[in-house]
């Protein structure tokens, strides 16, 4: 049987350093970490992910705003916003909850973010840094940033020669992912909806990562022995066993019978899901020392 990698805990122990280095940055500088999170809508889902952004936010001693424009805010509104934000030196962070309503190019509002308040690691800077190597001034893109030291946990920093498969190409997750790897000196491998014998790749991945967003789609039988499986998926499914009308979460891997298999395993709900409001809180820090002109801890 795996182990199961506990991302709640290790999100924990990410965040008491976060408020400690938090503490010693206000002391030492005056200067407060503080983050603007924007969300357009009322999805009810997207609310409870901004709502625990800024919860964990003010547990983490920042300063911490929350901006909730109506579904129909213009483009020009909210593009608005971000330039006050940007000009705003209380604000050290900005984080504009996707995905946004489809009047709105999600494009264009990412790419209006300052690239020193791109705590999502989504800017064409962050993205072009990430990929070049310049890990230390860039953003990581927060969920492939947690995953990674969720890899860590278990292989250790230097993954050399491990081959690495991920599964899904998205520019939010998959893709920083592959970077992500291959910077630790993986054999990496995109696989994506035109891959052909997926079931076959996944078996060569001493490190699978599954970010497809299809509840159990990779199955136990496509999991290598003793791998480190990471799970991004979160899929909300009917579940009437509990009840009538009531849901509950999976992750993109057939948990019960990978677990069977693998040599580590990130559960879902408590696995990736915790690390990347984390990492959020971590790059933030990481930004208002930056700003501060103090030395940024590593994470
Ligand atoms: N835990 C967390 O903090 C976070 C979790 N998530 C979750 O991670 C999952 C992925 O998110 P995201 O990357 O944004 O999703 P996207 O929908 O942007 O990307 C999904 C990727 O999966 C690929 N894919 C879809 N179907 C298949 C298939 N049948 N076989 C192989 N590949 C397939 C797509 O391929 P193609 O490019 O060919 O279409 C695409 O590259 C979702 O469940 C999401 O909810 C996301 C962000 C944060
Ligand atoms: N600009 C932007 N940045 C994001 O990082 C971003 C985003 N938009 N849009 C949506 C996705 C999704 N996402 C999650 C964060 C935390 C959990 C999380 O904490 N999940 C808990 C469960 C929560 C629950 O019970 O619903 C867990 O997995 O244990 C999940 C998903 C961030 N995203």
């Amino acid at each position: 049987m795996a182990d199961v990698i506990d991302g709640k805990k290790v999100a924990e122990e990410v965040l008491a350093s976060v408020k400690e280095e938090a503490d010693k940055l206000i002391a030492e500088t005056g200067v407060t970490p503080g983050i603007a999170v924007v969300i357009v809508g009322e999805d009810p889902a997207s609310q409870v992910y901004v709502n625990s952004k800024s919860r964990k936010a003010k547990e983490c001693g920042f300063h911490s705003v929350k901006h909730t424009l109506a579904e129909d805010t213009s483009e020009t509104d909210l593009l608005a916003l971000i330039g006050t934000l940007n000009e705003d030196p209380a604000i050290h962070g900005i984080l504009v909850q996707l995905p946004l309503p489809g009047h709105i190019d999600s494009g264009r509002v990412i790419q209006t973010i300052s690239p020193d308040k791109d705590v999502d690691g989504f800017h064409f800077i962050n993205v072009g840094k990430l990929g070049t190597g310049e890990t230390s001034t860039a953003f990581v893109p927060c969920t492939p940033a947690g995953s990674m030291l969720l890899v860590e946990r278990v292989r250790g920093r230097d993954l050399s020669g491990l081959s690495a498969v991920v599964v899904g190409r998205s520019n939010i997750v998959g893709k920083p992912m592959a970077n992500l790897l291959l910077a630790a000196n993986c054999t990496v491998t995109i696989a994506h909806s035109r891959t052909k014998d997926l079931p076959g790749l996944c078996r060569t991945a001493d490190i699978l990562v599954a970010a497809v967003g299809r509840p159990e789609m990779v199955k136990g039988d496509w999991v290598k022995p003793g791998a480190t499986v990471i799970d991004v998926g979160i899929n909300r499914i009917d579940a009437p066993e509990r009840g009538e009308g009531k849901s509950r979460l999976v992750g993109d891997v057939e948990f019960a019978e990978a677990e069977k298999v693998a040599g580590a395993i990130t559960p879902v709900p408590g696995g990736v899901g915790p690390m990347t409001i984390a990492m959020l809180m971590a790059n933030t820090l990481v930004s208002a020392c930056r700003r501060a002109g103090k030395e940024p801890p590593r994470f």
